[in-house]
């Protein structure tokens, strides 16, 4: 039978861990703070943001929000950036991917302070992920890590395929499942939009993850019996729903499902635990800057 990864029960776990954390922390008077900034008004940000603000107030972190006009310029976010850097109660905080065509989200990225980069994008946190020093493990790449380990799959020796590129997944997942570690010693295939016979990769694979935002891209066909497939997409699809649209993965569910020995849903799957992990990544931030030891999940 495959295993459907409940990935909201996994994240559910790892929220209730970082609680007994978060009041070691406020009972040293250093409640951690995440703030959240969002340039424009992207509808799918909006529901993160919504979301995110719920995760702190479940957990006990104190939750920020700061709008920018998608219109001004692009000074106003690096000012916003510039006070969230200097309030001490501001233990980390994230820019909302995307912005505005008008602004350079590296420039904006290059302009965090990097023990406040819970997101783990700026370019010194990017350096020390590689260099195998990592100060913040970027969420969605880590909350793979955590789901894997929750179906006691071990990645040393093993096969994965990434199927994506980007440098806010496929990239630095790659980097973490190379390392060195209980959680690494993986032998890591990357593939894009370039890649010859992607099938053979993926069927290459004893796990796949599908993190590249195309609709349904990996199907069952492309993948062999007992392979571990983790969804990473989340598209919006227009549908005849209330929402005027669903949910799907980068994966075909149902084909996949038939092939695989464990697979993530969408929703319901990745989603949370990158939301989980922030949190995690904030409690960590809070912990370093306050000088106040805590255990991590
Ligand atoms: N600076 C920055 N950091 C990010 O981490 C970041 C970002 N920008 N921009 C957009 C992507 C996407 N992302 C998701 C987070 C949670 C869900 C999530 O919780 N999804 C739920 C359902 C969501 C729904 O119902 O719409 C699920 O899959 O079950 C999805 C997607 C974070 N991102």
């Amino acid at each position: 039978m495959t295993e459907i990864i409940d990935g909201n029960a996994v994240a559910q776990d790892i929220r209730d861990e970082l609680t007994d954390s978060i009041e070691t922390l406020a009972d040293d008077g250093a409640r951690p703070g995440l703030a959240t900034v969002l340039m424009g008004d992207d509808p799918a940000s909006q529901t993160y943001v919504n979301m995110k603000q719920r995760d702190c107030e479940e957990v006990g972190i104190e939750s920020h929000h700061v709008d920018v006009d998608g219109d001004a310029p692009p000074q106003v976010l690096f000012d916003t950036i510039a006070d969230l850097n200097d309030d001490p109660e501001i233990h980390g905080y994230i820019v909302q991917a995307p912005v505005p065509d008008h602004v350079d989200y590296r420039d904006v990225i290059r302009r965090v302070d990097p023990t406040k980069d819970v997101d783990g994008f700026h370019p010194e946190n990017v350096g020390r992920l590689v260099a195998g020093d990592a100060r913040f493990r970027p969420c969605t790449p880590h909350g793979v890590q955590k789901l894997l380990e929750s179906i006691d799959v071990d990645t040393e020796g093993k096969d994965v395929t990434i199927v994506g590129r980007s440098d806010i997944v496929g990239k630095p997942l790659a980097n973490l499942l190379l390392q060195k570690a209980d959680d690494g010693n993986a032998t890591v295939t990357v593939c894009h939009s370039r890649t010859n016979d992607l099938g053979a990769k993926t069927r290459n694979a004893d796990i796949v993850v599908a993190a590249v935002g195309v609709p349904e891209l990996v199907d069952g066909s492309m993948l062999t019996a007992g392979t571990v497939v983790i969804d990473v997409g989340v598209n919006r699809v227009d549908a005849d729903t209330d929402k005027g649209y669903e949910l799907v993965g980068d994966v075909e569910f149902e084909s996949a499902k038939e092939k695989a020995s464990a697979i993530t849903p969408v929703p319901g799957g990745v989603g949370p635990m990158t939301r989980a992990m922030l949190l995690y990544n904030t409690v960590k931030a809070a912990s370093m800057q306050e000088d106040v030891a805590v255990d991590l999940p």
